[in-house]
């Protein structure tokens, strides 16, 4: 599933994200990519230790806690560090494949999680921007994403994917992943669409409704089921 979530961030959040990445320090975005699509990689990043990329990171994980369409399109267990990338004057990412696996640092303490779902959130508008189409490869289709500034799209990591190159203007992005407590895309996405139908039930029957209660009972017992935690 493709899934676009307009406006994660405040108009005021994403003025602060965008001074704060024009006056950043950017380095060679292959310090982060392993052996094989770091070939396929040419673009730039923050530093993963810099004061600019540990701020704003925090920024985005709040904005993702609040958003109602991450939380339940996602289900998310644990969600890496955002990154933030930058490319100009031709640099691409090729396609690839980010790993299954990915450490992090979760509060002092060094874990790993399974990459699920993959993110990126867009800081710079399209007309910006010449290229620079996030394109997802899948089953034979090439799907090309590009939103405004403020907007994430949501893809599983299951499928390759690349940039196309920025032939003019710059394109600022974060992008991380996040481990679902549903690992399964099929299920997962039953999860989503059940979740839309109760949510929409609800403000239609109000939550004293009979169908609504046991509709959500039967969502939280599939949850028990399907969750891998
Ligand atoms: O810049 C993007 O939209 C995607 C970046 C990406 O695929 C990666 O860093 O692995
Ligand atoms: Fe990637």
């Amino acid at each position: 599933m493709l899934l676009h979530i307009p406006a994660l961030l405040t108009a005021d959040e994403l003025a602060h994200c965008r001074e704060t990445l024009k006056n950043a320090q950017w380095t060679d975005g292959r310090e982060t990519a392993g052996a094989q699509s770091a070939k396929a990689k040419n673009n730039l990043q923050l530093p993963r230790d810099s004061q600019a990329c540990l701020e704003l990171g925090q920024l985005v994980l709040r904005a993702l806690g609040r958003n109602a369409l991450f939380n339940s399109a996602v289900l998310p267990y644990r969600v890496s560090p955002p990154l933030f990338n930058r490319y100009e004057n031709g640099m691409s990412f090729g396609a690839h494949v980010d790993n299954a696996i990915r450490g992090i640092l979760s509060g002092g303490i060094h874990t790993r999680i399974r990459t699920d779902v993959s993110s990126t959130l867009f800081f710079s508008d399209p007309d910006e921007y010449d290229g620079g189409e996030l394109t997802i490869h899948a089953n034979g289709n090439e799907q090309t994403i590009k939103l405004p500034a403020g907007d994430m799209i949501l893809y599983p990591t299951t499928v390759l994917h690349s940039v196309t190159p920025v032939t003019g203007g710059s394109r600022l992005a974060a992008f991380f992943w996040s481990q679902s407590m549903i690992a399964e895309e099929s299920r997962r996405q039953i999860m989503f669409d059940l979740d839309m139908q109760v949510t929409s039930l609800r403000e239609r029957l109000g939550d004293a409704d009979s169908a609504v209660l046991s509709l959500t009972n039967i969502y939280h017992n599939m949850m028990r089921q399907w969750c891998a935690l």
